[in-house]
Parts: structure tokens; C-alpha cells; sequence
């Protein structure tokens, strides 16, 4: 990404090429007139311009229209101050925002805000409200932040396309809809997607007080009053995907084991506690590498680590896409085959075993070639007696030699 800052105080544009430098690592060009803005944008296609309302050859904020419109690039704008009628018309003409150069929160502001915009470009918003005109206005606004925007004319088809695409992160919901309303949508919505999978924000134009109360208590993340000024909605939204970024990280610190990257105990239990309640088979591989204490005493902590790292991403690419890999503590490691019993678990499990002995891991020590032994077993009770019995399993495949998968007759 390339960011073009357009700014004659010397102070100001190093003090902006510093930050975005410094936390977004980013190609940055400055232009201290409109002339030279001109010459680099002929030049190089920018991902956003930083812009100065006051250039001394462009007073009047003749730059904001040149980027907007004869360069198509998105523009966000720096201004000493701001009346209300310029705030107004620079809204109109489609810019991302505006920051009043006040204190150095502002600058910060800029850097968060690039970095916001340029991860909005993966992210898809769900618009969902029955009027055509407020759908596309939000529409207009989301693009101005450069997000996938998706449409619904109501709930039932906001459902509808929620459940064709899975990776939609943020649901924008208007209240009063035909067929399913905001509320109902909400309640539906939240049966199946939870707080780290898709944030909600709610809408209405309806003057009931206790509206924004109810969808917040009903799963919604936040909640806006029609109308709305542009800002507030920006605002608003930025701060939904913030929240929801930081409940991910969360959750991924909770659920993923920070070596392997694989699954944690933890997320295994949440997962497949009730799972004998089912009446599908459900078999688990527990499996402990062979003689790591060797790797560790020989070769060091470090490579000990990267076997650990390579030996989980085979599991995760061989299981991970059908089936849950968790690393359970050290060097043992469990698959949990849902849907398979011992014996189909045991034999996937054992072409596994000989791939992974015939291919030596890579590690800075050079090639090392390592085994596992493993136990497998089939749910009869509780996951706790299965687990017991796949270490019995294991145990015995350890006693009879090592590199070797034993399950169940
Ligand atoms: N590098 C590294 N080593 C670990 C980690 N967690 C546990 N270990 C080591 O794993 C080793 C496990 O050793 P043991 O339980 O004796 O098992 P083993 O040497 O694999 O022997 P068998 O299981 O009987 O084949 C110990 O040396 C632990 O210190 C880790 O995160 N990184």
C-alpha cells in the first residue's frame, strides 16, 4: 500500500510520515503543493491520500475534488479548522473524514484510520432495511470506507444471505421490515452466529425511547437513531469492528495454543463434551510424539519447538479442514474423529503415522526424522472415560515399541 500526505507545514507531514512509517510500514510520498500532488499522482496509484484543505497553491480545498474525482482515490481530510457549511459540502463529496489538526491524538486518529480502511476491503457488511433510498445511503457510506457491502430488502432475505455467506462480519439492520423485523432478525441471527463471528448494529427512525435498550439486550452490539449524521455512523461502525476484532483475539488467545497454533485443551472439552449425547460414532486419536526429550536434549528447546510447529501443521493439513486438532500439553497432541469409529479412525490414523516417518521435519538442526505412538478409541460414556481409554491405548502402543496406532478391537 501506497499513501500519498499532501501538506505544506513541514511539521505536520513528518510528523504523519513518521507514524504511518513507523506502525503500518507502508510506501509514503509527500507533496507539499497541489502542483506537486498533481505530479506524483500521474505517477503512482495511491491507496489513500492525506490531504491539507490549505495548500498556497490550492486555498480553497481545490485538492479534496481533484483526488475524489479526477483520480478516483479515496481521500481523508486535514484542516486547521472547519466551518459548518465546508464540513457539509465535504461530506457531500464523498470523503472518507475529516481530522481537525488539534492535538497529537489526531495524528493517531489518521494511522488508525488507514489501517481501519485498509482492512475494511476484507471485510463484508450486510445491509439489511426495506427502504431503497436509507439501504443505499448506507451503502454509499460503508463504500466511502471501502467495505464489500452486501444488500437485503428484509430479515427473511438478510437470513437468507447470511446463511450462503459465512464470512460476513457485521450485520447493519434497520428495525420496522416486512416478513422478519429487526428484533426477530436479531434473535435468529444470534441462535447461529456468536458475538466473535458477526457484529450487529441496529437502526430505526422510530421515536419509542426504549428501542436502542431492547436491541442491545436482544444481541445487538450497538444501536443508531435515524437520521444520523455521517460521522456518528462512521464512528459507530469503526468501533463495532474494533470490538469485534478484539473478542477474536480473545477468543483465538483462549481457544488456539500459541506455539502450534492448534486447538488448546480447553476449546477441545468446550467442543465435545455433550458429544455422547449423539448418537453418531465418535472416536479420538491421542497421540505422543516418540523419544522428545531426545530431540530437546540434543538438538535444543528450539528446534524441540519447531518439530512441535511442523507436526501440528501436518495434523491441521492431513484432519484439521473435517476434524478437531488440539494440542492436549508437551508433545501429545488429539484428533477428534467425529463421525468415525475406532477402526476407520485407526486406519486414517496409521497411513497418517507412515507418511509422517517417511517425511523428515526441517528444523535449523537440519532433517530430523520423528515417530509417534497413538491410541484410539470409540465413545461409549463420557469424553473424560474416552480419553482415559485412548491414554491406556496409547500407553500400550508406547510399551509395544513406539511408532505405532492402536485403537479398540
Ligand atoms: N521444545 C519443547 N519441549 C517441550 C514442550 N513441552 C514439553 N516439552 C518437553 O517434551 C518432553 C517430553 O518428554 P517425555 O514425557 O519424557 O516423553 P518422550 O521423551 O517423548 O518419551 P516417550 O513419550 O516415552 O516416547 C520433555 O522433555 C518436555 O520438557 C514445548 O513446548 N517445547
Amino acid at each position: 500500500m501506497r499513501i500519498l500526505i499532501v501538506e505544506d507545514s513541514k511539521v505536520v507531514s513528518k510528523i504523519l510520515h513518521h507514524l504511518i512509517k513507523n506502525e503500518l510500514g507502508c510506501e509514503i510520498d509527500v507533496a507539499p503543493s497541489l502542483a506537486d500532488a498533481v505530479v506524483l499522482l500521474d505517477k503512482h496509484q495511491y491507496f489513500i491520500v492525506v490531504a491539507d484543505l490549505n495548500l498556497p497553491d490550492a486555498p480553497n480545498g481545490e485538492i479534496v475534488k481533484l483526488v475524489l474525482s479526477t483520480y478516483n482515490t479515496t481521500c481523508i481530510v486535514l484542516t486547521g479548522n472547519l466551518d459548518a457549511l465546508q464540513r457539509k459540502e465535504l461530506l457531500k463529496l464523498g470523503i472518507a473524514d475529516y481530522i481537525i489538526k488539534e492535538n497529537r491524538f489526531s495524528y493517531h486518529y489518521v494511522v488508525k484510520l488507514i489501517d481501519r480502511l485498509h482492512r475494511n476491503q476484507q471485510v463484508k457488511v450486510l445491509v439489511a432495511d426495506d427502504s431503497t433510498v436509507s439501504r443505499k445511503f448506507i451503502k454509499a457510506l460503508l463504500e466511502q470506507h471501502l467495505f464489500q457491502v452486501l444488500e437485503a430488502n428484509d430479515g427473511a432475505e438478510a437470513l437468507a444471505v447470511l446463511e450462503k455467506q459465512k464470512d460476513i462480519q457485521l450485520l447493519i439492520t434497520d428495525y420496522n421490515m416486512p416478513n422478519v423485523d429487526g428484533f426477530e432478525l436479531i434473535l435468529k441471527v444470534r441462535e447461529r452466529f456468536n458475538r466473535e463471528d458477526l457484529a450487529i448494529i441496529g437502526l430505526s427512525n422510530d421515536n419509542d425511547e426504549s428501542l436502542s435498550a431492547r436491541f442491545i439486550k436482544n444481541g445487538a452490539n450497538d444501536f443508531l437513531q435515524k437520521p444520523f449524521v455521517h460521522e456518528e455512523f462512521h464512528c459507530r461502525v469503526l468501533n463495532t469492528l474494533d470490538s469485534l476484532d478484539m473478542i477474536r483475539s480473545l477468543w483465538e488467545k483462549a481457544n488456539r495454543d500459541f506455539l502450534t497454533n492448534a486447538f488448546t485443551r480447553r476449546y477441545f472439552f468446550n467442543k465435545h463434551q455433550d458429544e455422547h449425547k449423539e448418537a453418531n460414532p465418535f472416536s479420538i486419536a491421542l497421540i505422543d510424539i516418540d523419544f522428545f526429550k531426545k530431540v530437546n536434549d540434543t538438538h535444543g528447546h528450539d528446534v524441540g519447538d519447531q518439530v512441535l510447529v511442523e507436526f501440528a501443521r501436518r495434523l491441521n493439513t492431513a484432519f484439521g479442514q473435517h476434524f478437531t486438532v488440539a494440542r492436549f500439553g508437551g508433545e501429545e497432541f488429539v484428533v477428534a474423529f467425529k463421525g468415525l469409529d475406532s477402526q476407520k479412525a485407526r486406519t486414517i490414523m496409521d497411513k497418517f503415522r507412515a507418511q509422517s516417518e517417511a517425511k523428515p521435519v526441517q528444523t535449523s538442526c537440519g532433517e530430523l526424522y520423528v515417530t509417534f505412538s497413538c491410541g484410539v478409541a470409540t465413545l461409549n460414556q463420557n469424553i473424560d472415560h474416552l480419553l482415559q481409554r485412548a491414554d491406556d491405548l496409547l500407553y500400550k502402543a508406547k510399551q509395544a515399541g513406539r511408532n505405532q496406532v492402536i485403537s479398540e478391537a
